[in-house]
């Protein structure tokens, strides 16, 4: 595999997570296959589980990982073409990513929507300025629209919980107080189409995902039918797509429950607002699946490197 930026890079989603587990059983089998190669991680914004579990998963493979805080530490990155550059960015991503390309063998980026500019974020110009640019292989650790290490993880996490043959998932909104990207929603709505699983979403009405993403996904505006027979309630919340970047309703009443939920696993990628987004007593019990969701980070991460490694 070249770059992985998108759910769509994955050819066989099954035989990915049968990798996967194999990885999980035997993380340092692989030990030799990095070695001496460096992969450089490159954050525009904050990360927990996504900067340390690369790193593990690079060390699992016996890669030297190197990390910067792009925001803040790095000069000012322009991305526009011909522009005129009298402002606030210092170097053009033409020699930043052909730089970064010289000291690393694999890049991985993170880098958020402004949520102010739906084509602009759609463009994902971030990303793809890195696919272009660079001249070595690129790793999204969550771009403007996607956030395809996750949405592998969680394909993974369902497959090794799931007591029926064809589990019902649901993906549903809840509060917050802040206008979030739809990355994480949409990489869970295409990893589950891949998947044999009955999926269905739940949003209030004015939060549709972008249709390109949803396609013939079934969406519910009403929570508790929705979570009928539920097997998995994946939880995230997301601003408008529609109405975009605003936040159009921070009220509880889609707030997910103990009650709610009733017998399904709880998932969400985390950080989670706990009592904003879900509630104590699901996060504290047998339900909630999030501490595996983020074990598992590391060997999505290390079979996405592996793959890379066996063809640079
Ligand atoms: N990496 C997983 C989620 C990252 C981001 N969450 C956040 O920004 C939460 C921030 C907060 O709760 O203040 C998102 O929604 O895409
Ligand atoms: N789930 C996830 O991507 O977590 P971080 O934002 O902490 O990396």
């Amino acid at each position: 595999m070249k770059h992985y930026t998108s759910i769509n890079d994955i050819d066989d989603i099954n035989s990915w997570i049968e990798e996967a587990k194999k990885l999980k059983a035997t993380p340092l089998k692989n030990i030799d296959l990095g070695q001496y190669k460096t992969l450089g991680l490159l954050f525009f914004n904050s990360s927990l589980r996504t900067r340390l579990s690369t790193q593990k998963a690079a060390l699992n493979l016996g890669m030297n990982p190197i990390v910067m805080n792009v925001s803040g530490d790095a000069w000012g990155i322009e991305f526009e073409d011909g522009t005129v550059m009298n402002g606030t960015t210092a170097e053009h991503i033409k020699e930043a990513a052909a730089v970064v390309s010289q000291y690393c063998d694999v890049i991985a980026v993170r880098a958020f929507p402004g949520l102010t500019d739906k084509e602009k974020d759609e463009s994902e110009h971030v990303i793809k300025s890195f696919v272009k640019y660079a001249s070595v292989p690129i790793v999204s650790m969550e771009s403007a629209t996607e956030h395809p290490l996750q949405g592998f993880t969680d394909a993974l996490t369902i497959a090794e919980n799931a007591t029926k043959k064809r589990p019902k998932v649901v993906l549903s909104w809840a509060p917050h107080i802040k206008a979030l990207p739809h990355a994480v929603a949409n990489s869970f709505t295409q990893a589950m189409q891949k998947m044999d699983v009955e999926f269905v979403i739940a949003n209030p009405e004015g939060y549709n995902l972008s249709k390109e993403i949803t396609k013939d996904t079934k969406i519910y505006h009403n929570q508790k039918e929705a979570f009928k027979d539920a097997d998995f309630v994946y939880t995230k919340n997301w601003s408008s797509y529609d109405e975009y970047g605003q936040v159009l309703k921070t009220d509880s009443d889609w707030l997910i429950t103990k009650e709610k939920i009733g017998e399904a696993k709880f998932m969400h990628c985390l950080p989670v607002r706990r009592n904003v987004v879900v509630e104590d007593a699901v996060l504290d019990s047998d339900a909630s699946l999030v501490i595996e969701q983020a074990n598992n980070r590391t060997f999505a991460a290390q079979l996405v490197l592996k793959k890379i490694l066996e063809d640079l």
